[in-house]
C-alpha cells in the first residue's frame, strides 16, 4: 500500500553508520554483485594525515619499507578479519601471512599495479565462501603463479606441499575446459560434473573465484577472447557455482557474461533494473521491517513460532533476462523483481507438521491484511508440495502507489524445516537451477565437500604449530613478526622481514626509529598497535571518502523519484556526523 511503503521507509532505522569495518581496514561483507574493492597499497602521503593524528605515535610510517610492512600487516587483518568464524586459527594465519610475504613483492609491480588489488580480491571472495587460510593463499600464490613472478618451486619450498598440491589441482581444472571442443549442452554437462566427480572441491570453488576476477576485468581482453570466455561461464562456471551452493558468486558470473554475450540484451534489461534499482532496494529494506514488526507483534502467530527472519533480494539481469524470453512478459508482468521471503521457525517441530502449515497460513493472513495481494498469482506449496517435496507459500504484492507503478514482489512464505529442503535438500536451488538433475548426485556432492572441509582442517592441524606456545595470542600480525615471542619486535625481526617483503635492510632503522615511541630499540605491543591504528585510519579514510561520494550521487538520483526527501535528509545528515 502507497502511504504503508512510504512510512514503513522512514521508519528503517536510516541513519545507522554502515561501517561495520573488519578492523577498521574499510573491507565489510558485501553481498555479491557488489564488487569488491581492497586496496593494494596504503597512501601515506602527510596531506592524507587527519590533524586530530599529530602525536609522535601516530605519525606517517617511512615511505618504502615502512610502507610495505603496513602493506602486509594491513592486508593480512583485512583477510583475517573476513575469514568465517573459527577459521582464522594460528596456524592457518600463519600460513597467510608467508603466502602474504612471498606474493606481496612478487605482485606488487604486476598489470600497472591491479595484479595485487586483483589477488587480494580473489582471497576475499574465497573468505566470504567460508574457505580456509590454505585456500585463499592458494588463491593469491595462484595470481602471481600466473604472472610468472614465482615458480611452483617456490611455494613448496617456502609454503609447503598442502597449497602445492592445490595449486597443481587447479591448473589441472584450468585447462579441462579446451579439452572439449565443441561447448554443446551435453558436453558442458559432462564437464560440469567432471569437475564435481574428479577434482579437490577447495580446487573447484578456487577456480570459480578466479573465473570471477577473470569476468570482472574481461574489458581488457580482445572481443573474441570476451566472447569464448563468457561462453564457457554461462555453460560451465555458474552452473557450477550453483552446484556447490555459492550462489550469489553463480549470479555474478551470470551476470557478467551475460553483458558479454549479448551487450544488447544485457542493456536493455540493465538499465530497466538499474533505473528502479535504489528504489526497489530500500523498498525491499521498508517493508522488511514494516512485516517482521507486523508478524512479531501478531499473538495468534506467536503462539505457534518461536521465531521469525526475513531475506530480501533484488533480482539480478539475467534471472530477469530468462523470465522475459521464457513466455515473452514483460519486465513489469515478471512477479519477483522484488523478493522477500519469511522464515518460520514453529514452537513445535517434529511430528506434527500441522504447526509449519498452521504458522505459513497465518502469517499469509496478516501479510494480505497489510499488502496488495495479486489475485490468482498465489502458490500455496504447503498445502501441495511440488513433486520433488518443495513446500512453500508464494503471493505476488502490488507494491505501486497511485501515478508510481512498480515492479511486483514475490513474498516465499515458509518454515525452517522447507527452507532446508529448498536450500539443500531433495528440491535444492542447485538441482533447480544449477543443471544438476540427479537428486543423488546432490547427495554426493555435499558429502565430498565435507570430507574435503574434514581433510583441510587436519592439514592446518598438521602445520607446525605458532612460535607462541601455549600462551594465547592477542593481535595475531604481531605475534607473527615477533618470531622468538618474547613479547617485542626486534631490529632483526623487523629486518628479516622486510627483507622478504623486498625492503631494504636500512628500511628497518627507519620505520623502527618512527615507531619506537620510547626508544627503546624495540616495538612493545602498545607501539605496534598504535600502529595498527594509524593503518586502519588510513584505509577507513580513503573508503569513507569514497563512500560519501557514492550516497551523495545515490540519493541526489533518487529524491525525485522516490519522493522520500526526508528519509535521505536524516540518513545523509546522520552519516556525515560520523568523522
Ligand atoms: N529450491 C527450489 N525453489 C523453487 C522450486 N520451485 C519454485 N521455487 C522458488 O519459487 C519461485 C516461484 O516459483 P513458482 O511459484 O512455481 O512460479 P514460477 O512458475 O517459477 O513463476 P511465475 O510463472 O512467474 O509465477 C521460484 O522462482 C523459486 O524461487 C523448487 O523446486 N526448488
Ligand atoms: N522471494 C524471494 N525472497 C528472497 N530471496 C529469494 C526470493 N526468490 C528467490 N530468492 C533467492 O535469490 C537468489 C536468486 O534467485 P533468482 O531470482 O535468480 O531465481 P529463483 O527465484 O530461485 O528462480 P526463478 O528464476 O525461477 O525465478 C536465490 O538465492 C534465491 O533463493
Ligand atoms: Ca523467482
Ligand atoms: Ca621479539
Amino acid at each position: 500500500m502507497a502511504t504503508a511503503a512510504t512510512a514503513a521507509a522512514a521508519a528503517v532505522p536510516a541513519g545507522r553508520h554502515q561501517h561495520q569495518h573488519l578492523l577498521g581496514l574499510g573491507l565489510r561483507p558485501r553481498p555479491y554483485p557488489h564488487r569488491l574493492r581492497l586496496r593494494a597499497s596504503v597512501a601515506f602521503s602527510s596531506s592524507s594525515v587527519p590533524s586530530t593524528s599529530s602525536s609522535s605515535s601516530l605519525s606517517p610510517p617511512a615511505e618504502g619499507g615502512g610502507r610495505l610492512v603496513a602493506e602486509l600487516v594491513g592486508v593480512f587483518n583485512e583477510l583475517t578479519g573476513r575469514m568465517g568464524e573459527g577459521l582464522a586459527t594460528t596456524s592457518s594465519s600463519r600460513l597467510l601471512f608467508r603466502a602474504l610475504k612471498l606474493a606481496l613483492p612478487a605482485l606488487r609491480e604486476g598489470d600497472g599495479g591491479r595484479a595485487l588489488t586483483r589477488a587480494l580480491a580473489v582471497a576475499a571472495t574465497l573468505a566470504d565462501l567460508q574457505m580456509d587460510a590454505e585456500v585463499m593463499s592458494a588463491g593469491i600464490l595462484r595470481k602471481a603463479l600466473d604472472a610468472g613472478t614465482i615458480s611452483m618451486q617456490d611455494v613448496e619450498a617456502q609454503i609447503g606441499t598442502g597449497i602445492a598440491d592445490l595449486l597443481h589441482e587447479s591448473l589441472r581444472l584450468k585447462v579441462a575446459p579446451s579439452k572439449v571442443d565443441v561447448l554443446d549442452d551435453e558436453s558442458a554437462g559432462a564437464l560440469r560434473k567432471f569437475f564435481l566427480s574428479y577434482y579437490d572441491i577447495r580446487a573447484v570453488i578456487l577456480e570459480l573465484s578466479l573465473k570471477l576476477d577473470t569476468m570482472r576485468h574481461l574489458q581488457y581482453l580482445p572481443k573474441h577472447l570476451q566472447r569464448i570466455k563468457s561462453l564457457e561461464v554461462m555453460k560451465i562456471y555458474a552452473p557450477l557455482a550453483h552446484a556447490v551452493g555459492a550462489g550469489n558468486l553463480s549470479l555474478e558470473l551470470e551476470d557478467l557474461s551475460f553483458r558479454y554475450l549479448f551487450p544488447q540484451a544485457y542493456d536493455h534489461v540493465d538499465q530497466w533494473l538499474r533505473n528502479r534499482e535504489a528504489e526497489c532496494k530500500l523498498l525491499i529494506k521498508a517493508y522488511k521491517a514494516q512485516l517482521l514488526q507486523a508478524l512479531k507483534s501478531d499473538d495468534e502467530l506467536n503462539k505457534i513460532v518461536k521465531d521469525i527472519s526475513i531475506e530480501g533480494r533484488y533480482k539480478s539481469r539475467f534471472s530477469t533476462m530468462k523470465k522475459l524470453v521464457k513466455d515473452g512478459r514483460k519486465p513489469e508482468e515478471v512477479n519477483d523483481i522484488l523478493g522477500l521471503r519469511i522464515i518460520l521457525d514453529p514452537r513445535c517441530d517434529g511430528g506434527s507438521s500441522d504447526w509449519g502449515a498452521r504458522a505459513c497460513h497465518r502469517t499469509h493472513e496478516i501479510v494480505r491484511a497489510l499488502l496488495k495481494e495479486v489475485p490468482g498469482r498465489t502458490k500455496d506449496y504447503v498445502t501441495q508440495p511440488k513433486r520433488n517435496g518443495y513446500q512453500s507459500l508464494h503471493v505476488a504484492i502490488d507494491v505501486s502507489e497511485p501515478g508510481k507503478t512498480r515492479p511486483l514482489m514475490e513474498i516465499q512464505i515458509r518454515t525452517k524445516e522447507m527452507h532446508r529442503i529448498a536450500i539443500g535438500g531433495e528440491a535444492s536451488h542447485s538441482l533447480y537451477k544449477g543443471g544438476l538433475t540427479d537428486p543423488g548426485e546432490g547427495k554426493r556432492l555435499k558429502a565430498i565437500m565435507l570430507a574435503a572441509a574434514e581433510l583441510a582442517a587436519l592439514r592446518l592441524r598438521d602445520l607446525p604449530a605458532s612460535d607462541h606456545q601455549g600462551g594465547e595470542c592477542k593481535n595475531q600480525a604481531f605475534c607473527l613478526l615477533d618470531k622468538n615471542g618474547d613479547g617485542r619486535i626486534s631490529i632483526e625481526e623487523l629486518t628479516e622481514v622486510m627483507e622478504d617483503l623486498g625492503a631494504e635492510g636500512e628500511d628497518a632503522m627507519a620505520l623502527m626509529h618512527l615507531l619506537d615511541a620510547n626508544s627503546d630499540g624495540s616495538l612493545s605491543f602498545d607501539e605496534f598497535e598504535s600502529f595498527q591504528r594509524q593503518v586502519e585510519l588510513m584505509r577507513s579514510l580513503e573508503d569513507r571518502d569514497d563512500q560519501y561520494t557514492k550516497i551523495l550521487k545515490d540519493k541526489l538520483q533518487t529524491i525525485d523519484s522516490a519522493g522520500l526527501i526526508h528519509f535521505y535528509r536524516k540518513e545523509l545528515g546522520d552519516k556525515l556526523l560520523v568523522s
